[in-house]
């Protein structure tokens, strides 16, 4: 949703073209022995110089200039599911192109220094002094995880069941999109072949030993070797048990620090079980169950903490904070002011919990799963406000590093993104890698067809699809602004161009994802950094659907103009605005095209336009609608309306404010119960319709206008326009600011609230 999907244009389709036969090219040889591998020293020799070339390129990104990758989706193929036991040795030059190897496994050493391009590759060799590159697909090359940590000179690993394929320079390498195909084995794993076995002094240190020089890594930060020794530490033979208390307890710091949550859990919960209160493991219990947003065991383990050392200012002070985060899961309770706040940093990662008490995924008819009221609700109610489970900020500004953004392309789905999509994919799928009990969560997303495998784990390993995650990002990823108030605002923001439009950065939000599509929407999105809130857009009872756009319902759209918009997500919406798209023959469409350009000819026309003529084209309009508009919306009629609303504000004609504003709200199915200025004043929205982001000023109008000549009404006006800016914009704590003030402005000053809200454009 919102992201910037570039299928279609000239350059996508004529690479597009290329790959398909390059492709096609690479199948004819599938099968095939290649007898003209290169020596192993040509092999290196010519890495060597891709590396150094490679390095150079990295430094140059590193200055803050970006390179703009491709990303294609490789043919999908499962993981591996076998047991290594299952699996038979095999040399690289028994390998076949094109061919995944199933049954068999490859045992390699790292003949290189890893560089990294899309993927992590370095040259690798067999016992028989074969050697071709490696490409390891998905792994990160973050500050968490450098190419070079995972990665090692002299490295042993097992490639479970490789794919041999031809690469684009012409020769062969080993692909691995699946990162538990790969088992890279320690030092003194039995099947590591002699020839290739550490120094005997590094397999014979002990426990100690390992354990000064994971101390040693830690402090230096190095947290994959400190990790590495503790665990070479734990299974050193003559350890004590205050010994492995020590260990343990560091490795669950390491294992923090990389955000391996549920092994840094594992650790600390061993060591503070029934009767065993150690200070340091319950905190450090608690700060994973923190990180693994499990706040209330967070609570409880904090408490239990404090119980037994009261004095612990650190625990203390991590209760508070775990208390704001039970209160905003619970009873929905943020600080979207201070959220705004802390999504100013870069990338606007928050810490805040997520809230879903009013909804609950259920069946829907004909949709797969859907979100669904667990009571009624008022429009502008909070239905859920959730943490991404991941996020890759893609940066507009200047100096704030280099932007993560790539194209991704899909020869199978014929479908091209730019963003941080690709990024995306590589962070979910080590997020599960480090945290399996993520996994069900993430894997029980809408995937379309995708068949993935039953397994899952292997060896006591878990087993991570990337093709099953490249699907769930494809059908479920959102296009997100730093802030949606930001892109409403800020007319010198860089993504305010954007608006309504694409987003290169993006997340994955679990409960978000089963919010189906209607364009007579009934809930709206907004983003506060990775935050996503969702509040009803209109007043909903209890055990109703929940649903959002997709994508906007745009003025003079056909029927397939609409649905090839949600070609991606492979259905077609039955909504009460698409059904009567699919009823307006051509020539009731032409006859409102027609009007529409004479419409824009009299708005054009000297002066402020001819708005007799204007009106009475609008009226005539209105006449090409068969359905009433309570029931559906009429999408070309609104803009206008709010534009002769804006004239009538700088003229300063007040009756006519009123009437053409009250004519945008019922253009988009609102139903309201009002009085004129000089009867008794009342005025109640008896049915919201269509809460588009313009209703804010149109409600602002009336509010100011109001404000002028019927005094009681305003402070309803102001009201309806706090609730729509809510539902827009996500909350309410900024409304003062930002829309208050020029309402007051006009009220008092004279301010033109018309021209105030032009810099949020329409068309
Ligand atoms: C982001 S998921 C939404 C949740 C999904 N229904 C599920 O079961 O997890 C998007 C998918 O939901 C289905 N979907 C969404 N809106 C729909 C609609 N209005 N009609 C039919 N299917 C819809 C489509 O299969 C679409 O690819």
């Amino acid at each position: 949703m919102d992201v910037d999907d570039v299928s279609g244009t000239e350059q996508w389709i004529a690479s597009l073209g290329k790959q398909e036969q390059t492709l096609e090219a690479a199948k004819k040889r599938k099968g095939e022995r290649p007898r003209d591998m290169k020596s192993r020293g040509l092999v290196i020799h010519e890495f060597m110089l891709l590396h150094e070339s490679l390095k150079f390129q990295k430094m140059y990104r590193s200055n803050g200039r970006h390179m703009m990758y491709t990303s294609w989706v490789a043919e999908p193929y499962p993981p591996s599911v076998a047991p290594l036991s299952t699996l038979q040795k095999l040399y690289i030059n028994q390998m076949q192109l094109e061919t995944h190897h199933r049954g068999s496994y490859a045992l390699l050493r790292v003949a290189t220094p890893p560089s990294v391009m899309v993927a992590v590759i370095m040259i690798v060799e067999d016992e028989k002094g074969n050697a071709v590159m490696l490409q390891l697909y998905q792994q990160e090359d973050t500050e968490y995880a450098l190419a070079e940590d995972i990665v090692q000179l002299g490295g042993v690993c097992i490639v479970k069941e490789p794919y041999l394929k031809t690469m684009s320079n012409g020769g062969y390498g080993l692909r691995v999109d699946h990162v538990t195909d790969i088992v890279w084995l320690a030092q003194g794993d039995d099947r590591v072949p002699l020839g290739w076995r550490a120094r005997i002094s590094e397999v014979d240190k002990t426990a100690r030993e390992w354990k000064e020089e994971g101390n040693a890594a830690l402090k230096a930060r190095d947290l994959h070797k400190a990790v590495k020794c503790y665990t070479n530490a734990l299974r050193c033979p003559a350890v004590t048990t205050e010994e492995v208390q020590t260990i343990q307890l560091n490795r669950s710091l390491a294992n923090l620090k990389l955000r391996c949550y549920d092994q840094a859990l594992a650790d600390a919960t061993e060591l503070s079980g029934e009767h065993k209160v150690s200070e340091k493991s319950l905190y450090r219990a608690a700060r994973c169950l923190y990180e693994l947003q499990r706040f209330q065991e967070c609570h409880q383990t904090l408490s239990r903490l404090l119980e037994a050392h009261p004095n612990n200012a650190e625990a203390r002070e991590q209760l508070l904070r775990t208390e704001k985060r039970l209160r905003e899961q619970e009873i929905g309770e943020y600080d979207f002011k201070a959220m705004h706040k802390a999504a100013e940093g870069t990338p606007p990662h928050l810490d805040n919990a997520t809230y879903t008490r009013p909804v609950a995924i259920k069946i829907s008819e004909g949709r797969g799963r859907g979100l669904f009221t667990t009571r009624n609700v008022v429009a502008g109610e909070l239905l859920l406000c959730e943490k991404a489970f991941t996020y890759c900020f893609a940066s507009s500004e200047e100096g704030a590093g280099p932007s993560k953004a790539s194209m991704l392309m899909n020869t199978h789905t014929k479908r091209g993104t730019v963003g941080t999509q690709a990024d995306l994919i590589t962070a979910t799928v080590q997020k599960m890698l480090r945290n399996p009990s993520l996994i069900p969560s993430l894997s029980a997303l809408h995937h379309g067809d995708y068949k993935p495998v039953e397994e899952t784990e292997v060896d006591g390993l878990p087993i991570v699809d990337t093709f099953l995650v490249e699907r769930i990002v494809a059908l479920n990823v959102f296009g997100c602004p730093r802030t949606t108030l930001e892109i409403h605002f800020d007319p010198h923001s860089p993504e305010h161009q954007e608006r309504e439009k694409s987003h290169h950065t993006t997340g994955i939000f679990i409960k978000a994802s089963h919010i189906n599509h209607s364009c007579y929407t009934n809930a709206r999105r907004s983003f506060i950094g990775d935050m996503i809130i969702v509040r009803a857009a209109r007043d909903i009872p209890a055990d109703s659907e929940v649903c959002f756009w997709y994508t906007v319902p745009e003025p003079g759209r056909t029927w397939e103009k609409a649905q090839g918009k949600l070609k991606n997500w492979g259905f077609e919406c039955a909504c009460v605005i698409c059904r009567q798209d699919k009823k307006t023959t051509k020539k009731v469409r032409a006859k409102r095209n027609a009007l529409l350009e004479d419409l824009k000819e009299a708005f054009q026309a000297p002066g402020e336009g001819d708005l007799a003529k204007a009106e009475r084209l609008l009226a005539a309009i209105e006449k090409t609608y068969s359905a009433p508009a309570k029931d559906v919306p009429r999408l070309e009629l609104w803009e206008p309306y709010l534009l002769l609303t804006r004239i009538y504000t700088s003229q300063n004609n007040l009756q006519n404010v009123i009437l053409s504003a009250f004519k945008v709200l019922s253009a988009l199915g609102f139903v309201i119960a009002h009085s004129p200025p000089d009867s008794p004043p009342s005025l109640k929205v008896l049915q919201w319709g269509l809460t588009q982001d313009h209703v804010i000023e149109t409600w602002t109008h009336l509010w100011t206008v109001f404000g002028k000549v019927a005094p009681l009404l305003r402070q309803k006006a102001e009201e309806y326009a706090r609730i729509t800016y809510k539902i827009c914009v996500g909350e309410d704590e900024t409304f003062d600011e930002k829309v208050g003030k020029l309402a007051r402005e006009t009220m008092f000053e004279g301010a033109d609230l018309g021209r105030a809200f032009e810099r949020v454009s329409i068309r």
